[in-house]
């Protein structure tokens, strides 16, 4: 049997002096596709930090690869939430070069290795375009595309990318987790997307991991996004509803649960 690319046995994570995340374990099998789903204030960037060793477990033993967490791995690619605009005047490729770990921090030039690597994360991103112009000048989709270059710098297997669908319309968030996607597929790289919409994601998904109160579910798709797993998950009745070929998950009362940071084009979110 395979090592599983994530394994968390009773992990407990807390921020601020908080407990995010209690007692989770689950297991995610090397090269699947997850999706990770939860509310705002859920923990999806607390667990992706535990994944980093950025936050220190409380309990539990958290390994990647098979081996215990710890800062600095490089088989571990992140692509952070992007909340604010990143880069100014820096050119795309020296943002992403920026990004280079170890002895070529802060020097974007340095070496033919290091441009080598850099050169073939755009290519991967298909941001080659973006290389010469300043990152200021960039619409939030191109910025989000170089983050995933840079995430990509070091031919990672396991790719932790923190919302990297928001702020994107919606034919850009499902051609975005669609290129994702591919790219996973042919590198065999296991890929933990975060999303407050699930839609731009259905069909992609081989799990979801959906965090609430303090739990996590992981699953199939088709098991996970019940009315009854949810019920049981939120302590509390929530509703599955798929209209259309979408899916949307909706509190007692009709609120929607997930919603996004941002959306361009006035899209119905689940
Ligand atoms: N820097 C911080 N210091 C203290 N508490 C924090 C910090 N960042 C987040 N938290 C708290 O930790 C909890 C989990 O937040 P986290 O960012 O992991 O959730 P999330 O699911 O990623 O949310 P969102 O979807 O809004 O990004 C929240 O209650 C939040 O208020």
């Amino acid at each position: 049997m395979s090592i599983p690319a994530l394994d968390l046995s009773h992990v407990t994570l807390t921020r601020g002096g908080q407990t995010v995340l209690k007692d989770i374990s689950f297991s995610v099998p090397p090269g699947s596709f997850v999706g990770v789903l939860g509310a705002n204030g859920a923990g999806k960037t607390t667990l992706f930090r535990g994944l980093l060793g950025l936050e220190p477990a409380q309990g539990g033993v958290i390994c990647v690869n098979g081996v215990s967490v710890r800062r600095g791995n490089r088989s571990i690619g992140y692509m952070p939430q992007m909340r604010k605009l990143i880069g100014g005047q820096l050119s795309g490729w020296s943002m992403v070069a920026a990004a280079r770990r170890g002895e070529c921090w802060g020097l974007p030039w340095c070496g033919a290795k290091g441009r080598k690597s850099v050169q073939a994360a755009l290519e991967a991103v298909d941001a080659l375009d973006l290389a010469r112009k300043p990152v200021a000048t960039l619409s939030g989709g191109q910025r989000q595309r170089l983050l995933l270059a840079q995430a990509l710098l070091d031919d990672p297997t396991l790719l932790l990318l923190d919302e990297p669908l928001a702020s994107l319309d919606p034919a850009r968030m499902r051609e975005t987790a669609l290129r994702i996607h591919t790219l996973a597929r042919s590198r065999g790289m296991t890929v933990l997307m975060s999303a407050h919409d699930i839609n731009p994601l259905l069909g992609l998904m081989d799990h979801v991991l959906y965090l609430a109160r303090g739990k996590a579910l992981l699953g199939k798709v088709e098991d996970v996004l019940t009315t009854e797993a949810l019920t049981a998950l939120y302590g509390a009745p929530v509703d599955v509803v798929r209209a259309g070929g979408r899916v949307f998950v909706v509190a007692e009362g009709g609120g929607a649960i997930l919603q996004p940071h941002e959306c361009v084009g006035g899209h119905t979110h689940a």
